[in-house]
């Protein structure tokens, strides 16, 4: 049985704000629920109003696995002034700490053309051991997503799981990990089994949504029962975030992943 998490910014908006879609969720049996950025700089999040969203989720007991850093574009590009990203960083933990979220999703930004490859893995390396450092005592993970270029973020740098993992030993701490976003991966083309393998216990958070279209399970080609099970035996048991883009009512797109999640 995994724990899902729908995703506030795409998941129950027939509610309204975004804490009437917490309580949407809770009232639909969910006890977790994920979120991109909390200010809202980065479309399309937007901003939201705290305080409300804190009591939305202790009335309803309802945990905040993961939410995303800001600013997320344009992170690589030279001169390499990352000020912004870490003056953000001890700005989403604090909100991270007041909402009870446990991790915070970092990604690589745009790469650089013209930089070899292995040097911008290494800066991001570097950037994250720094990044850990800043927050230590925090108690908050950073979980590094690469995500597909094929599709939805051409121009990203990070697309490869096994170039995530390859940053999250760099990093080598027990607060950084790598997000496996199995809709990414599948867009990428990966073996999912061989990638969970290689990453070992690194995977620090899990989202889905199916493939091709990026909608809820069972609006594309993936085969879900396989999928879970899957990561059911790569030992992962972490929360599942459903960052999908619902093709019908959200009630009723949650319906085939519940019952295998269930399951599995
Ligand atoms: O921006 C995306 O596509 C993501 O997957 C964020 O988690």
């Amino acid at each position: 049985m995994y724990q899902l998490a729908p995703n506030i910014e795409l998941l129950f908006t027939e509610a309204g704000d975004y804490h009437d879609r917490v309580r949407a969720a809770a009232a639909a049996g969910f006890t977790a629920v994920e979120m991109w950025g909390p200010t809202g700089v980065d479309a399309p999040a937007t901003p939201k109003n705290l305080p409300a969203l804190k009591a939305a989720l202790e009335e309803t007991g309802t945990a905040l696995t993961a939410q995303l850093s800001e600013p997320r574009t344009q992170f690589m590009i030279p001169p390499w002034d990352h000020s912004e990203f870490y003056r953000k960083l001890d700005e989403g933990v604090a909100i991270a700490q007041d909402l009870g979220c446990p991790r915070i999703v970092v990604g690589s930004g745009t790469g650089f053309g013209g930089w070899k490859r292995q040097v911008q893995l290494d800066k991001l390396i570097e950037i994250y051991q720094k990044a850990i450092a800043q927050i230590d005592g925090s108690g908050i993970t950073l979980a590094l997503e690469p995500v597909n270029v094929r599709v939805d973020h051409p121009g990203s740098l990070l697309d490869r799981t096994a170039e995530a993992v390859y940053v999250a030993r760099g990093v080598d701490s027990p607060f950084f990990g790598v997000l496996y976003d199995i809709y990414h991966s599948a867009v990428e083309g990966e073996d999912m089994e061989a990638e969970l393998a290689n990453a070992g216990d690194l995977i620090a958070y899990v989202q889905l949504a199916d493939a091709p279209g990026r909608g809820e399970p069972g609006s594309g080609d993936l085969d879900w029962a396989e999928r879970l099970g899957i990561l059911r035996a790569s030992g992962y048991e972490g929360p599942i975030g459903l960052e999908y883009y619902p093709t019908r009512e959200s009630a009723a797109s949650v319906a085939l992943i519940r019952e295998l999640a269930a399951a599995a």
